[in-house]
Parts: structure tokens; sequence; C-alpha cells
């Protein structure tokens, strides 16, 4: 549809930027707390918090502190946590067990949230990259990332994420066919309710640094991911996957990282028009915060304006680091 507007002098669109009443009347995107999903990297021990060097104000929390960063993101209209754990290089090995131990530090959290805060929706994040001893999001086999083998570790992962409490499991892995895997293992194992979000369209990005730092996996991992990751030049390909994750059983779809792909965001919800979140990943965060600190960049005004930009490219919610401090700036 093309508007219809008359030559100027009869159209003069500075008409409607001339007030602020004018202009929130035109307005056509919106931003709240609502928006966003604050993802949080969980540590062990108690009273325990770390900062993330590359991610100035990001740190990583005991279960204790992430139960207290629930109760802070509840309390500023923030819907949903995403939790990352950071797990001891002891507990990393070749086969990654410990993904889908009961008590491993992802869901002591999530039940620890869910007591205490029960409203607060807890994501989970299924990828085997914390617990394996190469760093990889899939099991490795004479240095091949291989497929079917990790689908049925992700699936034994999702399953003691659902048992735990989680609302909402997050494949992030970029394997075949775990989508569908995972949904029937849910359905058979009595979780028919625990929604997916699929990372879907998951990019091999640089712009994963920080958080491989947050979680202790820079050192652990052996080459890259791009044989499993998507090729940042492909955007086809994007609307091929959401649309295989649609049909296998997922209830939302990602787009990671954020702000280099708000063209695919765009296309995936013009195409699908299902519920379309972005991640604004580590990296886009390292560099907008290190303009903010070094006073280059205004710091609040450009915080809101680049989570404004995925509201603006379709998308119905954000994973973003800078979650309670832009509610904060929202609610001001
Ligand atoms: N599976 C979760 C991630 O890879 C997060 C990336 C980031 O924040 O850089």
């Amino acid at each position: 549809m093309r508007p219809i507007q008359a030559p100027f002098p009869a159209t003069r669109f500075r008409r409607l930027r001339r007030t602020p009443g004018l202009r929130a009347m035109v307005r056509q995107a919106s931003l709240s707390p609502a928006d966003f999903i604050w993802p949080l990297f969980v540590r062990d021990g108690k009273g325990e918090r770390d900062a993330v060097p590359s991610m100035p104000g990001v740190e990583r929390r005991s279960i204790d502190l992430i139960v207290e960063a629930a109760r802070e993101a509840h309390g500023l209209g923030i819907p949903a946590v995403c939790l990352f754990p950071y797990t001891d290089a002891a507990l990393k090995t070749e086969g990654c067990e410990e993904a889908w131990s009961d008590g491993n530090l992802s869901n002591t959290a999530t039940r620890a949230i869910k007591d205490a805060v029960p409203d607060m929706t807890v994501m989970t994040d299924v990828a085997l990259d914390p617990y394996n001893a190469n760093g990889h999001d899939g099991i490795v086999r004479d240095g091949i990332i291989v497929n079917d083998e990790s689908v049925e570790a992700l699936v034994k992962m999702a399953l003691a994420q659902a048992r735990a409490g989680a609302d909402i499991l997050g494949p992030s892995d970029m394997m075949d066919g775990r989508i569908g895997a995972i949904r029937d293992a849910l359905e058979t194992g009595g979780h028919g309710d625990v929604a997916i979000m699929s990372y879907t369209a998951k990019y091999a990005s640089a712009f994963y640094g920080p958080f491989r730092d947050a979680v202790g996996a820079s050192g652990a991992l052996k080459g890259d991911k791009k044989t499993y990751q998507m090729d940042p030049a492909n955007s086809d390909e994007a609307l091929r996957l959401v649309e295989r994750d649609l049909r296998e059983g997922a209830d939302m779809v990602m787009v990671k990282p954020g702000m280099p792909y708000l063209d695919i965001c765009r296309r995936v919800k013009d195409s699908f028009g299902v519920p379309t979140f972005a991640y604004q990943v580590s990296g886009e965060y390292a560099m907008l915060r290190g303009a903010f600190d070094h006073g280059w960049l205004d710091g609040e005004t450009a915080m809101l304006e680049a989570l404004l930009a995925f509201r603006r490219a379709g998308c119905d919610g954000i994973l973003t680091y800078f979650a309670p401090e832009a509610a904060r700036l929202l609610d001001a």
C-alpha cells in the first residue's frame, strides 16, 4: 500500500512532527518492559557475583542472587528471564552428561526462581556448549559435530529442563531435526504445555565473543561453529528454517544476532506472522556499552533507539542484557 499524498506545500511532513502530542499520535512502533527477556548468567556458590569484563555492567550471579534478579525483573514489568550457566571446567566432558543432570546450575536456578517468583517466565537454553569439553553445541566425534547423536543428547537436556519447571525451552544449537524431536519428547513425557522458542536463524557470528567469556566457553572452543550456524551472507535460508521449525512444533522463532540482522527479522515477520524475537547479543551490548562508557554515544537515548529498532523491524520481543536498565528508563 502506498499512501496518497498531495504535492508540496499541501503536504508538509513537518506538520505531524511539530509537537510531542502530534508525534505521539502518529508513532507506529512502541517499546515497553513487557517486550524484554533478560538473559542471566548463573554461577555456583552463595552470595557470589562476578563481573564479565567484556560486558561491563553484566554479572554472573549465584542462584540466590539470580532469584533476587528475577524478583527485580518482575517488579520492573519484565515478563521473562533466560538462564545461561557458567559451568565449572571439571564438569565439562566430551559426552556433556552434566547437560541433563536434574541438579545442574540451570535446572537448580529454574526451580529456585519458580519457587520464589512463580509469575516469572523462565526460559532455558538447549545447547551442549556450556557442558562440552570442546566448547561445541553438539557432540564431537573425530572432529565432526555429529547431528543425530547431538539431537538425542539435546532431547535429554530439554526433558530435564521441563522437569525443573522451565516455561520456554530455547534450542540454540542449530542441529537439524531437534525441534521435532524435542516437541515429541515433551508431548510423550507429559510436558505438552512447555513452549519452544527456536533459535531458528542463528548466524555464525563474531558478535558472540563476550558471551563465550561470560559462560567460560572461549578457551574451550576448538575451531568454529560454521558447520551448524548460518552463513551471515544468507537470507532465504532463514525463511526455510523458520518454515521447518514451525512445521516441527516451534511456538516462537528467533533471529540472532539482532541489529546486524534486522532485515531477517522483517522478512520472517512478513512471511510467517508468528511470534518473532531477536537476540541483541553480547557483542552488540559490548559495542554500545563501550561507546556509552566513553561518552561517545548518549547511552540512554541510543539504548532505547536500538531496542525500538527491533520492534519497528517486526519483532514481538527482544532478548537484551539492557533489559532492567531500559525498563527503568521506560518507567521514568
Ligand atoms: N546461546 C546463547 C548465545 O549464544 C548468546 C550469544 C550472545 O549473547 O552473544
